[in-house]
């Protein structure tokens, strides 16, 4: 689901010269590993785990997540897939145009399961929200949590990530960009200023 390694930096992705790194790729693989540690904690095992990552960088942290569980855990591969929210977005009215990214259920769905959200930056929250209305058309899950690699506050909604890689203050006006090796080509978190 992730694009090769091999590939670089699309061209969306530049590398800005104003950004400050906040979490190399080892704090990342870091701050994943925990993650995977307090779902497994929370969880009492990874019985009827199901992971959706949210396109973006989410699918590649949820698949990076699955990996890292499995191993911790020593089972098979969890169910991973992805979750669009494109159509389900509350500012589709007032933002250019998005194509709708995939969503792929794993086989096992997501009823009675228990669904682990995963995205990368956690801000105002309207993501998730939007997730939360497309995961309704799919199925009943048991439980949702919420995973995400920064929680950078802001929160415009009542929604609370319950595992996160790193709380990160930061003011309105800064943009926490996250790049992923298998997406960005690059993998670090970068605060730059002036990004919203
Ligand atoms: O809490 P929020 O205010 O909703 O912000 C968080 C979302 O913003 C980013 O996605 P973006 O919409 O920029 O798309 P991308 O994943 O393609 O970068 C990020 O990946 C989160 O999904
Ligand atoms: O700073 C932000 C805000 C929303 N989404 C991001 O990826 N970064």
């Amino acid at each position: 689901m992730t694009r090769p390694d091999s590939s670089g930096p699309p061209a969306g992705s530049p590398v800005d010269p104003h950004g400050r790194t906040v979490l190399s790729s080892n704090e990342i693989a870091r701050g994943l590993r925990r993650i995977a540690h307090e779902i497994l904690e929370h969880n009492k095992g990874a019985a009827d785990l199901v992971l959706l990552g949210i396109p973006s960088r989410g699918v590649e942290l949820a698949e990076r997540l699955a990996l890292i569980l499995a191993e911790v855990e020593g089972c098979d591969p969890l169910p991973v897939g992805s979750l669009d929210i494109t159509m389900h977005r509350d500012d589709l009215r007032h933002q250019p145009t998005r194509s709708p990214m995939r969503t792929v259920i794993p086989d096992c769905g997501v009823d009675d399961k228990i669904v682990v959200l995963v995205d990368d930056v956690l801000y105002s929250g309207r993501t998730i929200r939007a997730a939360l209305d497309a995961l309704a058309d799919l199925g009943r899950p048991r439980a949702v949590r919420l995973a995400v690699l920064v929680d950078r506050g802001h929160r415009e909604l009542p929604i609370r990530a319950d595992h996160v890689g790193k709380n990160l203050p930061t003011s309105h006006s800064e943009k926490v960009q996250v790049r992923l090796r298998g997406h960005d080509g690059v993998e670090d978190v970068v605060r730059i200023s002036g990004g919203n």
